[in-house]
């Protein structure tokens, strides 16, 4: 974890590449396409913790359709900027079986994180799964996974705010942040 002065120096030498604007734009678009294609489903909606919890709040109020909703929590950064083993720390619940499930996370970085997501919701039985994410990194190595729905593709750089931290820090930021 970084302390109050490395991570107000991390902020201020950071580039915003999406404004707080531009940030709730992509919801809202989002929220439509998501609509529109699991509208009449009545789907099961999972949220990531911790990451995906500030775009899960923002999005839920725009999705105006009847849907049920609980977490996952897998993690596989930590605190570093690179990822390495994934751990489940809240697996899927039995109830996911026969749902139409939709799984909601802040970034689609190597994919690995709801790639395994997918494949545990499946074995359980799931009739369909969909995946959406905020952000989606445009890395050159292939994803085992393409989201279904996306909010704003970001460049292959250390992304934080809106969910997403660095060093412990910052997901509480309303913008779209990279590291220098
Ligand atoms: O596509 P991938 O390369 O697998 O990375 C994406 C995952 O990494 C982050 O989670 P993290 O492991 O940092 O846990 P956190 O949500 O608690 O920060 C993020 O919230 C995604 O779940
Ligand atoms: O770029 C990122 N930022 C924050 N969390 C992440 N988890 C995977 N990639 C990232």
């Amino acid at each position: 974890m970084a302390n109050v002065a490395e991570a107000r120096g991390i902020l201020n030498s950071s580039d915003i590449l999406f404004t707080a604007e531009e940030v709730n734009a992509a919801v809202d678009r989002m929220a439509a396409d998501i609509t529109r294609e699991l509208g009449e489903s009545y789907p099961l909606v999972l949220s990531v913790m911790g990451g995906a919890v500030v775009f899960t709040g923002q999005l839920l109020p725009r999705l105006i359709f009847p849907l049920d909703f609980d977490y996952v929590h897998v993690s596989r950064y930590g605190d570093k900027t690179q990822g390495g083993e994934l751990v489940w720390k809240t697996a899927p619940k039995e109830d996911v079986r026969d749902r139409v499930v939709l799984v909601l996370d802040d970034i689609l970085d190597e994919g690995h994180t709801m790639a395994a997501i997918r494949d545990k919701v499946l074995a359980m039985g799931a009739k369909a799964f969909y995946s959406g994410v905020f952000a989606n990194k445009l890395i050159s190595k292939d994803k085992p996974i393409k989201a279904d729905f996306v909010g704003i593709d970001v460049p292959d750089r250390y992304v934080f705010g809106y969910g997403m931290d660095v060093r412990g820090a910052w997901r509480n930021l309303p913008a779209i942040h990279a590291l220098k």
